[in-house]
């Protein structure tokens, strides 16, 4: 069952790009990973999941349910971290969360204070009193207290130290194991792959594609690496499938989709000294993604 249905969602704020005709869908179970850079649109796309705005065109829905029609009752299901959070800084953190817990028809206490003793995070102090990582915090707690069955967070891990990111992922996936649903946006590509199955890559408002991150390492990608004993001229690789090339002459990095036999024959025109094939990581494909964009335009 997919738990998110996004069909066609624009969102365009006057004439300004927000997002263009982006469709996707999350299924029951996955860890999800929306990236793209800053101003891609994730952001738009979440609020607009959310009914926090509303699309020029196209529609959403989550469990089935249209997200504008039966906003309020999907809400309830839903675990929401947004990039920014604010709050009323007089109050007190367990008192913001009881507030915060007081939306849903399940008592929250001991899952607040389980959550709090997770994330490390002191209840009796002022928000005003506490740091931007912290504050974080609170975000994370808030949207988790009422144990959702969709977590979705909008570059959550801002903020947080090495330690907290790794523990607030632990739990993400504690959760996951329980049968939450999480879509994550996040503009770092390393977490995005630890923790999710599938990935929808956005730029520019319009997505890019939609892939397993297992697919887009091992299926489309190689990364190829040698050393040669004659200086090798970039241009000898105007080979389709090749991109990111680098060279100091003698030796010379790229990445590779398509039929190995056909870079393989290349490579044994030429003396090597050494040879290394890898998977490349995220970051790569990422940028490969982008450079592939670019160019084509
Ligand atoms: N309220 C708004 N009014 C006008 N334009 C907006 C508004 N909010 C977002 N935009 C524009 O929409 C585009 C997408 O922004 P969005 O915040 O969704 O991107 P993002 O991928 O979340 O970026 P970031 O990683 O920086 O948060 C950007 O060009 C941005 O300037």
């Amino acid at each position: 069952m997919n738990v998110i249905e996004i069909k066609n969602l624009t969102k365009r704020y006057g004439n300004a790009r927000g997002i263009e005709d982006i469709s996707f869908h999350v299924e029951e179970g996955e860890i999800f990973g929306f990236i793209g850079p800053n101003g891609a649109g994730k952001s738009t796309t979440l609020r607009t999941l959310l009914s926090i705005i509303f699309p020029t065109s196209g529609s959403a829905t989550i469990f089935g349910k249209d997200v504008i029609k039966h906003g309020p009752e999907i809400k309830k299901q839903i675990g929401y971290l947004p990039s920014e959070v604010f709050y009323y800084d007089k109050m007190k953190v367990k008192d913001l969360l009881n507030y915060s817990a007081s939306f849903y028809k399940k008592d929250c206490r001991k899952r607040i204070h389980e959550l709090a003793e997770i994330m490390d995070l002191n209840l009796n102090k002022r928000i005003e009193d506490l740091s931007y990582g912290n504050r974080k915090k609170v975000g994370i707690v808030q949207g988790m207290l009422h144990e959702p069955k969709l977590i979705i967070l909008d570059e959550p891990t801002g903020g947080l130290d090495p330690l907290m990111q790794q523990k607030f992922f632990d739990l993400l996936k504690e959760e996951n194991k329980k049968g939450a649903t999480i879509l994550f946006s996040s503009h770092i590509l390393s977490e995005v792959q630890k923790m999710c199955d599938r990935v929808a890559i956005i730029k520019e408002g319009e997505l890019i594609t939609v892939e397993k991150i297992s697919t887009l390492q091992e299926n489309n990608h190689k990364k190829i690496k040698i050393e040669t004993k004659q200086p090798v001229d970039a241009g000898w690789f105007a080979v389709d499938g090749v991109t990111n090339i680098e060279s100091d002459g003698h030796k010379i990095s790229f990445l590779y989709s398509g039929n190995i036999n056909i870079i393989m024959k290349k490579l044994a025109e030429m003396e090597l000294s050494n040879l290394w094939v890898d998977e490349p990581d995220l970051e790569e494909i990422f940028l490969h993604y982008y450079e592939k964009e670019e160019g084509s335009k």
